[in-house]
């Protein structure tokens, strides 16, 4: 099911479960705004290149909408469209101040110069410099982009508006970037499972892991569920997937990815065909690259007990009722990977004060936010009967619904 169609089912489920009236649900669902710009850039060797750039504004009733930019080949209308509904309702359920927003630029990166990235990366924001801002919409990374990238784009927007440093984050630390936001999706993917995992009487420690995407997320919920004594035993990215029934030394993965920009040829595992990845033996599988990829082929195959979901939207509804019916839990992804945009949102609050946090501060705070965001979606659960997604969902859409109606639409 295409990713917008998925989404815009959770959300009619959850408003029906909400008994949210349909004028009500209808302005919920169709976005703020949306932008499509063209990006030409002259390549180096002269020749020209067009790509497409994107942009959807959610929702903003509880807040400046905020949410990261993507460069994949993949990037389209309808997958922004999903990614920037799912970043309402993940603000909502972390219970921070934010409405939601996506962007995206349909390229290769790894096609791609670093002059030519900074090139396309100026380009698209001097497209939409005048539809984001501090207290409008406020972007971050997302998968092929990082904090170079957002140093351009606050370089860029600076030349319009002043230096600006809280336009973005997940931007570096010289310009006014959080510590712990690099590793936050992860360290929150790592607070979310424990709290699952308790739920259960269980605990990372002795859990056998299998992780797809070995990237920002993907890694840093590897070395941190390591640190607590969690196996990770499979692990994938682009080039590749490996496997270690023994647990594979992830510092030692590290080094080798670095070494070799991928996981394929690591000397401590021995390689799996890449489709398999999912379907390997584990007690807790955790996507952590594209959306789509638990869909109604593979999750009859798929044995973890446990799913979280720190990529988006990486379960296809008709996946989700099939794993439903073979007892596999899934912690959905607007609490799973929550992490990444509650430390965007302490970044962002730094900026506006002036004041920098040591990590420990953001690190702590972090895990307050994730304890309190699971909590909140069990008792959603409890009192409407239902799964953890559908639980954050109706969570979510509650706290957005109130919002909206206490704003109103009088002009
Ligand atoms: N960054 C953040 O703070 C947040 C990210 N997310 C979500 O987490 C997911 C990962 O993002 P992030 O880690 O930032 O992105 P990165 O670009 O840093 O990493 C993506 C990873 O996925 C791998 N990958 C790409 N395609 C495939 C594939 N077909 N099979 C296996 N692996 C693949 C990449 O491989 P390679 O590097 O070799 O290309 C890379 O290892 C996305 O869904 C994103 O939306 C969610 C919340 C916050
Ligand atoms: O950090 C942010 O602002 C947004 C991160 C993001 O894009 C996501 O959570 O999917």
């Amino acid at each position: 099911m295409n990713a917008l169609a998925a989404t815009n089912r959770n959300f009619r489920l959850a408003s029906k479960l909400l008994g949210i009236d349909s004028k009500l649900a209808k302005s919920l669902l169709i976005p703020f705004r949306e932008v499509k710009v063209e990006c030409t850039i002259p390549k180096d060797d002269g020749s020209l290149a067009t790509f497409v750039g994107f942009r959807v504004q959610h929702d903003n009733s509880r807040g400046p909408m905020k949410g990261g930019i993507r460069y994949h080949p993949q990037v389209e209308t309808d997958e922004v469209n999903a990614l920037a509904q799912l970043m309402t309702w993940k603000a909502a359920v972390a219970n921070i101040p934010y409405g939601g927003a996506k962007g995206g630029i349909g390229c290769d990166p790894s096609q791609l110069t670093l002059s030519e990235l900074e090139r396309l990366t100026r380009v698209f924001t001097q497209k939409i410099h005048d539809l984001i801002g501090i207290q409008i919409d406020v972007p971050a990374p997302d998968m092929g982009t990082g904090p170079q990238t957002m140093a351009w784009i606050l370089d860029e927007y600076s030349k319009f508006h002043g230096h600006s440093p809280a336009i973005v984050t997940g931007k570096p630390i010289d310009l006014g970037g959080s510590l712990g936001r690099d590793a936050a999706t992860g360290r929150g993917v790592l607070f979310a499972t424990e709290a699952l995992l308790n739920e259960y009487g269980k605990s990372v420690s002795g859990q056998r892991f299998v992780i797809q995407g070995f990237g920002n997320v993907g890694s840093w919920a590897a070395k941190l569920i390591s640190e607590k004594g969690g196996k990770v035993v499979a692990v994938s990215d682009i080039t590749g997937a490996i496997k270690n029934s023994q647990g594979l030394d992830i510092p030692s993965l590290l080094k080798h990815c670095k070494e070799h920009r991928g996981v394929r040829g690591f000397e401590g595992a021995e390689p799996v065909d890449s489709q398999s990845i999912l379907l390997q033996d584990c007690d807790v599988l955790i996507p952590a690259a594209l959306g789509g990829v638990i869909n109604k082929e593979n999750a009859k195959d798929i044995r973890a007990k446990f799913i979280v979901e720190a990529a988006n939207h990486p379960t296809d509804p008709e996946a989700d009722e099939i794993l439903k019916k073979k007892g596999v839990v899934i912690l959905p992804d607007i609490l799973a990977n929550s992490g990444g945009v509650t430390v965007s949102y302490f970044e962002w609050v730094q900026n506006i004060q002036g004041f920098m946090w040591d990590e420990e501060k953001v690190n702590k705070e972090l895990k307050t936010y994730m304890s309190k965001g699971f909590k909140d979606v069990k008792e959603t659960c409890k009192s409407h009967d239902c799964d953890l997604r559908m639980g954050a969902f109706t969570l979510a859409v509650n706290r957005v619904a109130r919002a909206t109606l206490l704003r109103g639409w009088e002009a």
